[in-house]
């Protein structure tokens, strides 16, 4: 096939120029097209391209490494995430892949990150596959004009057929994701997972906007109030950054990536990945009708002999997922830019039911929460994962952080006090029990919690402490019963709460011992307590 482009741009720089075929910034139906031609994947019913990653269908927990030979970047977290792979490495494992595309069909696609003018990347992208480049297509930024001429700031080559040899090549599996910051080149290989693609991405921006702009980068998804009230989601994969902001009464800024400089907010990408386990369109409306023609459905199963898609079937994996641009939503906000966020909400989908459904914290809590960044991990979007663990993940996305914790944390922090935001934090985990006993957090519920505190009905409700993590729980919220509230009183034996809540402010208190050394006393001490206050 040739490129459907006049102009093909010159990959020589990239030592690929050698034989393979360019198939240069296709339209999403040519994508489709190339993709149903080379077996990638069907259409869905509705008109969706459906495909399989085949073995890895999620994040590897040990696939990153960052390239730091020329070392303008001293300062990047060398910790189990973050491995220090050698330059020389890179050359050869670079030149292994080059080889490896060599006389293929490569998918090239010129794109760029960040919605605010200002703080733009221009990104290349180089896929094995159609349906990569299809998703880089809806996630990052679509440019109006492109220049296959000009040379873009960072290129990531995907190539999910190549696995590296863990042995010859020094990556610890065959699958991986390798920053170079002074080659500005991402290499990812092994894994046919879309999600790597744009988390590469969001981990450069993770060392470039904090550390060269003063910008935060943030793990969150955002919306706004018709007002221009902003709100803001942090928290792990799974907690509902995506399914929490799609409110058909707010403006959707983003669903897992943005920046915050001075007075705004903005979006790194220009489209969404939303889990669809369970998918409906009365509980999830949003996410149901924006996959339409061309959006990228991954890992999903079809009921029997038909082409519509059962979401509740999850034989592949837990983590299906369906990309999509912001376009796709009625209600987005493009380009996506939002005011200072009035409300930051962390997410925690806490599988052992202790922590209350929402709750109010201290700027000092807030600033221990963040560096914590606790949710369980339920099977999901990370290999491996097949029962409920206690997780912590600083600011809520360690996987992406080049830079130590505590930097993210001080710059939130001076944004909390400066713009005097409400910090809250909601549970979407489970009540009434652990899981197994208890169940998941109702949608509804969740969704009144987060209403009643971004339209300031929460501003005027009686709160009492949790005696044991001190954060303030509302007695009242409308469309709540009350009981759900506090969830003590879930549980059929109070005691068993006790006990079980001791264990997890154990585990917090434990997990914050790395921290404290950079910590101030205040934000030590606004931890939980480990045995119950009388
Ligand atoms: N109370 C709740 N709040 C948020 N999500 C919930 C709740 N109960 C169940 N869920 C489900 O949990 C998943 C959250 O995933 P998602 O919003 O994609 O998370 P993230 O964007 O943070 O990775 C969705 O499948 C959603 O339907
Ligand atoms: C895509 C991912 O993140 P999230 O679930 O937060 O969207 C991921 O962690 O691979």
């Amino acid at each position: 096939m040739n490129s459907m482009n006049n102009r093909v741009p010159d990959l020589g720089y990239l030592n690929l120029a050698n034989g393979p075929a360019i198939l240069y910034q296709l339209t999403p139906a040519q994508l489709v097209e190339a993709a149903i031609k080379r077996n990638e994947g069907v259409l869905s019913d509705s008109g969706a391209l459906a495909i399989d990653t085949g073995k890895f269908t999620g994040r590897s927990p040990k696939d990153r490494f960052i390239v730091d030979d020329h070392v303008t970047h001293d300062n990047v977290w060398w910790g189990s995430i973050n491995f220090k792979f050698d330059g020389a490495k890179f050359n050869a494992l670079y030149n292994k892949m080059a080889k490896y595309l060599a006389g293929k069909e490569i998918f090239v696609r010129d794109s760029c990150a960040c919605a605010n003018e200002k703080y733009h990347i221009d990104i290349r992208v180089i896929t094995e596959t159609a349906y990569q480049n299809l998703f880089v297509h809806h996630l990052f930024i679509r440019p109006e004009v492109v220049n296959p001429e000009s040379r873009p700031e960072w290129t990531i080559i995907a190539a999910p057929g190549f696995m590296a040899d863990p042995e010859k090549d020094g990556t610890r599996q065959p699958n991986f994701s390798i920053i170079s910051f002074s080659k500005k080149t991402i290499l990812i290989g092994g894994t046919g997972y879309t999600g790597e693609i744009k988390k590469a991405i969001f981990s450069v921006l993770n060392f470039v906007l904090p550390h060269d702009k003063q910008v935060l980068s943030m793990h969150c998804s955002a919306n706004t109030g018709s007002k221009g009230d902003t709100a803001i989601f942090f928290g792990l994969s799974g907690t509902g950054k995506t399914t929490l902001s799609a409110d058909p009464d707010r403006g959707l800024i983003g669903d897992d990536e943005h920046g915050w400089s001075d007075y705004t907010i903005f979006n790194f990408e220009g489209g969404c990945y939303a889990k669809c386990s369970g998918l409906t369109a009365e509980k999830e409306p949003q996410i149901f009708s924006a996959i339409k023609y061309g959006a990228l459905l991954e890992n999903v199963n079809f009921f029997p002999g038909t082409r519509r898609v059962n979401f509740n079937n999850i034989d592949k994996t837990e983590n299906t997922r369906v990309a999509y641009p912001l376009s796709n939503v009625s209600n987005a906000v493009i380009p996506s830019i939002g005011a200072s966020p009035k409300n930051i909400f962390f997410l925690t989908a806490d599988a052992f039911g202790i922590l209350p459904p929402i709750s109010k914290l201290t700027p000092e809590q807030a600033m221990y929460h963040f560096i914590s960044g606790y949710t369980a991990k339920i099977a999901g979007t990370e290999t491996g994962i097949t029962e409920p663990k206690a997780t912590f993940s600083a600011c809520f996305g360690e996987a992406f952080l080049p830079l130590h914790p505590v930097e993210y944390a001080k710059l939130l922090g001076k944004k909390i006090k400066d713009h005097q935001v409400n910090v809250w934090l909601v549970n979407t985990g489970w009540t009434g029990g652990a899981y197994g006993t208890g169940q998941r957090m109702k949608l509804a519920y969740t969704r009144a919690m987060i209403t009643a505190a971004m339209n300031g009905v929460l501003d005027h409700v009686h709160y009492h402490q949790h005696p044991m993590f001190n954060m303030m729980i509302p007695l009242t919220c409308p469309n709540v019963p009350d009981e759900v509230l506090d969830p003590k009183n879930t549980w059929a034996n109070a005691e068993n709460y006790e006990d079980n809540a001791n264990k997890l402010a154990t585990a917090f208190v434990n997990n914050f011992e790395k921290y404290a050394a950079y910590s101030t006393a205040e934000i030590i001490n606004a931890g939980p307590n480990t045995v119950l206050a009388v």
